[in-house]
């Protein structure tokens, strides 16, 4: 299947379990890789048969900015459902870095994959 992605999109929000780390908000690194038949689009070059990235962007932009969440895992599920949101999304890959979890590693993460039903 084809696919598109939104690579490396760096954002600060607060995030964490511990009491410490809801005081700042903390880096975290997000992928998302949306599948999407590009067919229609490749042909027309048609932004209309497509997925526009940026507004895929801007939504988690706003999620993100908002949020609070314990688990990178509940942030990465509410991101798979944007990007499901439009229905030409058959498939969404999300990871999420988070690289001031744990000393001595680069970063903790997680990727969840979602399927529409
Ligand atoms: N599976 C997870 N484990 C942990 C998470 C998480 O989001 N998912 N978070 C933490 C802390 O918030 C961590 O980032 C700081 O040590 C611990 N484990």
């Amino acid at each position: 299947m084809d696919k598109i992605f939104i690579r490396e999109l760096a954002l600060r929000c607060i995030i964490g379990i511990y009491p410490e780390e809801r005081r700042e908000k903390q880096d975290i690194v997000i992928n998302v890789e949306m599948h999407v038949d590009l067919r229609k689009a490749g042909r027309s070059d048609d932004l209309n048969d497509t997925v526009d990235y940026k507004s895929i962007k801007k939504a988690i932009l706003k999620l993100v900015e908002n949020s609070g969440f314990q688990l990178i895992e509940s942030l990465a599920e509410k991101i798979a459902d944007i990007a499901l949101a439009n229905e030409k999304v058959q498939q969404v890959v999300v990871t999420i870095d988070k690289p001031g979890a744990l000393r001595f590693a680069k970063a903790s993460a997680v990727e969840i994959t979602r399927k529409r039903s």
